[in-house]
């Protein structure tokens, strides 16, 4: 392991954006395939990662969301969450705030009740056995109607203690906050958190909406508020986390190489950016993949890898004085 490497594997951690769904990597879609008897259309594992070659956000999604079919029983969430935590264990995160799709699952028949035990027994796991914490995020299906989302909201009421936030993902461009405007606020009354994906593909009118029509305490990716200036400058004075993600960007042709990743931009801005993976299994590598590559891409220092640890921390919907100790923790490690 170089230096750099080594670095960032022990620089501890949040994860603030990371879909549940896109960490199914293709050995365990192939095992849970045999599991539960269902057919895939690939041959192999070879076969499954040649077909991850995207061109945009919604390329991705149609292999995506069919790779989610996999997923059937409380066994199959618990063991893929369970899967992830030890990978991100391994990255230095101390901490997790993931995604989950739950319309992906419940359209298809599966009982919204085996999504999310699975997914909770996983997290009791992960803290017990790595220390890991984590919290959860519903996220909307944006591609969907507002009273789909609505319907989910109420179907997730017995679990509400368990959750905490609501997100926005899915096909971006074509369906924008406003859409959701009524659910969001329904979700902040039951005294949820809100963060939403805005302009990763959409323009910046996007994450205008998403501050003003959501009220969101943060935005995942955020990418094209760069455009406009005045938006960048509001960012910057609300203090407003992006959780950014390079190999995602790349891998959707959000940037075309990771040279001209704006993230070191974001941070010269003032922009309290982050490092997350996204999806590791479709866009080739975890949260630690993400920090060493956009690092020697664009040249970073280890005072910027603290920096967006930092972030990661003060951006996390953990309360103050766990954030406080996380920050001490990550000083100390940063002054070696
Ligand atoms: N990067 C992304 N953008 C929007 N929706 C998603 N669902 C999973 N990953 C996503
Ligand atoms: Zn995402």
């Amino acid at each position: 392991m170089t230096d750099l490497a080594q670095f960032i594997a022990g620089l501890p951690k949040a994860e603030l954006h990371l879909h549940i769904e896109g960490s199914l990597e293709p050995e365990l879609m192939f095992a849970l395939a045999q599991r539960n008897n269902v057919a895939i259309p690939y041959a192999s594992v070879e076969e499954v990662r040649a077909a991850y070659d995207f061109s945009n956000l919604q390329d991705f999604l149609d292999i995506y969301y069919a790779g989610a079919d996999v997923l059937r029983t409380r066994a199959d969430f618990h063991d893929l969450a369970m899967a992830y935590f030890t990978r991100a264990a391994a990255d230095g995160v101390v901490h997790a705030e993931i995604m989950f799709d739950p319309q992906t699952h419940t359209d298809r028949g599966i009982p919204f009740a085996e999504v999310i035990e699975g997914l909770l027994s996983a997290m009791a796991a992960a803290e017990a056995e790595f220390g890991l914490t984590s919290q959860l995020i519903l996220s909307f299906l944006r591609h969907l109607p507002e009273e789909a989302a609505f319907a989910t909201l109420k179907m997730a009421e017995p679990w509400l203690g368990r959750i905490t936030a609501v997100g926005l993902d899915s096909s971006e461009v074509g369906h924008p906050p406003a859409k959701f405007a009524r659910v969001f606020a329904a979700a902040r009354e039951k005294g949820l958190k809100i963060t939403a994906h805005a302009g990763e593909e959409g323009p910046p009118a996007y994450v205008h909406e998403a501050l003003d029509l959501l009220g969101v305490d943060r935005i995942d990716h955020g990418n094209r508020a760069l455009e406009d200036e005045a938006l960048v400058a509001r960012l910057a004075a609300e203090g407003m986390t992006l959780t950014v993600c390079p190999l995602s960007n790349l891998k959707l042709c959000v940037v075309k190489d990771l040279a001209d990743h704006p993230l070191d931009r974001m941070l010269a801005e003032g922009l309290k950016a982050t490092v997350n993976s996204d999806d590791p299994a479709y866009f080739g590598g975890y949260v630690a993949d993400n920090y060493r590559a956009v690092a020697e891409a664009r040249g970073l220092s280890r005072d910027d890898l603290v920096t967006l640890a930092r972030n990661s921390f003060t951006g996390s919907f953990l309360p103050q004085e766990m954030v406080a100790r996380h920050v001490e923790r990550l000083e100390a490690y940063a002054a070696g």
